[in-house]
């Protein structure tokens, strides 16, 4: 279990996260999504011990990173992949891993079989590919075998198969009981990855949720109604408040009143319906919605 309690950080004038609370719960994926440069990296640093909040308190089990007695058995995390002494093989770099925190070496062609790459582990990492260090930053989470993961944007460069097979590996860790917790600016990514989210932007908590509450919550739904008398429908759906879209001579799109009172409407008025479907968002549209100033004021400030 994670937990953030009110958590601030400040750069100088920039306030990177502003006030922050949330719960990680074990036994499912969550995904820490927000826009670039909303604070995902920070709460995870901050998570991990490497920045000191300004105020409010981050914990893991109930106790801050640097608490814990078992280190990278109890957490583990991939922050940056590229993180790594290149001219080090994938062995070497996770047997001094391993040895630096008491974990035993056999687990080191373990995770490397589980990551896939064990034919290339005596290769130096400078030679792999962004995906592959992705792979083994992944492989250097799993090492101590922690019941905490943290992963910060681990679907970066990997392939389409890479992304499936994360997916699965998220999925199969959450269901041992683990807690999960994978970041990510893209709502496409986590679609099909994540059961719960945690949305930020701007350092601020935007949402915290299953990804279903998310989807019903961040946007309207509209529905599409064709018709050959569209002068009479528009004007009794005006009078109900609903706000209407006109698409060419027989077609709207409505908000604000569900496709049942658009039919009970309909009937009312003798309006023939030819079609009326309702048509939900994607999770793409709620996100970017959803956090639409976030992201325009990020732009404004030309990252
Ligand atoms: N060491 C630092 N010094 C000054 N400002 C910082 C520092 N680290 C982060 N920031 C600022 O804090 C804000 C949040 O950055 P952070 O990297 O946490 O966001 P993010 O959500 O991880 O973004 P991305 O998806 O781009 O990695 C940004 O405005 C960033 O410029």
């Amino acid at each position: 279990m994670i937990e953030v309690n009110e958590l601030t950080k400040r750069y100088g004038r920039v306030t990177a996260v502003n006030g922050l609370s949330f719960t990680v719960s074990p036994g499912l994926v969550t995904g820490f999504l927000g826009p670039n440069g909303a604070g995902k990296t920070t709460t995870l640093r901050m998570l991990l011990g490497l920045n000191t909040p300004t105020s409010g308190t981050v914990s893991i089990d109930g106790r801050p990173f640097r608490e814990l007695p078992r280190g990278l058995r109890q957490v583990g995390a991939l922050l940056d992949a590229g993180d790594v002494h290149r001219g080090r093989s994938a062995t070497a770099h996770l047997h001094a891993l391993a040895r630096g925190n008491g974990i035993p070496r056999r687990r080191v062609a373990e995770v490397l079989e589980e990551v896939g790459l064990a034919e290339v582990a005596r290769r130096r990492v400078g030679t792999f590919s962004l995906g592959m260090r992705q792979r083994l930053g992944i492989a250097a989470a799993l090492l101590g075998d922690p019941p905490v993961l943290l992963f910060d944007e681990p679907l970066n460069g990997l392939d389409p198969e890479g992304v499936k097979w994360v997916r699965g590996l998220f999925h199969r860790l959450a269901a041992e009981g683990r807690t999960v917790f994978v970041s990510s600016h893209l709502m496409s990514e986590m679609e099909h990855t994540a059961d719960q989210l945690v949305v930020i932007g701007r350092g601020e908590l935007i949402a915290a949720e299953s990804l279903t509450e998310f989807a019903t919550r961040g946007t309207r739904r509209s529905v599409s109604v064709r018709t050959p008398d569209i002068t009479t429908l528009v004007a009794a759906l005006a009078a109900e408040g609903a706000s209407v879209t006109t698409e060419g001579d027989d077609g709207c799109t409505v908000t604000g009143v569900d496709a049942r009172r658009i039919g009970e409407l309909a009937r009312r008025h003798d309006v023939a319906l030819e079609e009326l479907v309702t048509r939900r968002s994607s999770l793409e549209e709620a996100f970017m919605e959803l956090t639409a100033d976030s992201a325009q004021y990020q732009a404004g400030e030309s990252r």
